[in-house]
């Protein structure tokens, strides 16, 4: 990637939906054929973000460029070298996967329509269903047709709103298997997602709370940034501790995973303190690295306090 621009590079956008600041000061930037994770909390703006990313949402303010063009006003031509899938499904339950295809090269106005949608039929695997109703595909299908559908033009930037959400493990390797190839084409991919598991497919992420971005880079960045210090209890009634544990001062995190007790904190000594009282039989305690969950915990944590304060 020598001296090509950034796919992605905005500064200071903002969005209100009346008293509601959905997003604010959001800056980032991405480079071409990288694929980046946007994790947050559920209402954190991540979607309202996407919007306007792709041109469909206008926001209040702000400046930069999305694939050279500038953000505020040349949606129109943002909008014809995206492609953006929504959280829920929006193509036609009533028509085939072929005619669904068919039809978005149509509103695209591609040239060589059937072959374009043969192609993307065979790439996605979804040639022996091509005359399946949209309606009566699984999850996991479902999900697959609409990646055809926004990569049927060949958009330089993907941005992919949940794309897996509720989707079987299986499915959603196939579907990050696609994303990663994708990428290693050129194209550039903004993939929101709840999963850790993706997020540790990507190349960086961006973790965003109340509009805020409170964490960017690569995984181990975010977590290494953090300044987090994880101790695990295993033993007997170990996952119960985490209410009394999280009360306690130092303690920034506590949580539990199975049967293990996650308990998380910057300060050493505090920590150390904290969890004096539990250090004797049956507990079992190991340091171990954070993982981004519990960096985001802690992230959340860090917020309310300070909102609280
Ligand atoms: N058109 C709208 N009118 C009013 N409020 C809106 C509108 N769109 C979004 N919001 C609000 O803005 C906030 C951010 O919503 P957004 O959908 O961007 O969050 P999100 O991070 O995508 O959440 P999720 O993970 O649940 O999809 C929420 O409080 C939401 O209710």
């Amino acid at each position: 990637m020598t001296g090509a621009p950034p796919a992605i590079d905005v500064r200071g956008l903002n969005k209100s939906f009346g008293q509601l600041h959905a997003v604010r000061d959001f800056g980032i930037t991405v480079q071409r054929g990288r694929i980046c994770g946007f994790l947050g909390p559920n209402g954190a703006g991540k979607t309202t973000t996407l919007r306007m990313l792709c041109g469909l949402l206008t926001p209040d303010s702000g400046e930069g460029q999305v694939l050279s063009f500038d953000v505020l006003r040349e949606a129109r031509k943002i909008k014809r070298r995206v492609g953006y899938m929504t959280q829920k499904f929006s193509l036609y339950e009533d028509l085939s996967i072929a005619e669904n295809l068919m039809f978005m090269a149509r509103v695209h106005e591609l040239p060589d329509r059937r072959a374009r949608v043969d192609a993307a039929l065979a790439r996605l695997g979804l040639e022996a269903r091509r005359r399946q109703l949209a309606g009566t595909l699984s999850g996991g299908w479902k999900q697959r047709l609409a990646l055809a559908a926004a990569t049927l033009h060949s958009p330089d930037l993907l941005l992919l709103d949940e794309p897996t959400a509720g989707v079987d493990p299986e499915a959603r390797r196939t579907f990050w298997d696609e994303i990663h190839a994708l990428a290693a084409e050129g194209v550039t991919v903004l993939v929101s997602t709840h999963y850790m598991d993706e997020a540790e497919r990507c190349h960086e992420i961006a973790y965003i709370a109340h509009g805020q971005t409170l964490a960017r880079g690569t995984a181990e960045e975010v977590i290494a940034a953090s300044g987090l210090i994880t101790l695990n209890a295993e033993g007997p009634g170990a996952d119960r501790l985490a209410p009394e544990l999280r009360a306690r001062p130092g303690v920034d995190m506590a949580a539990a995973f199975g049967a293990t007790l996650h308990v998380s904190g910057r300060d050493r000594r505090a920590l150390d303190a904290a969890i004096a009282p539990y250090r004797k039989a049956p507990l079992v305690w190991r340091e171990a690295a954070p993982t981004l969950e519990d960096v985001f915990i802690q992230l959340i944590a860090d917020l309310n306090r300070r909102e609280a304060a």
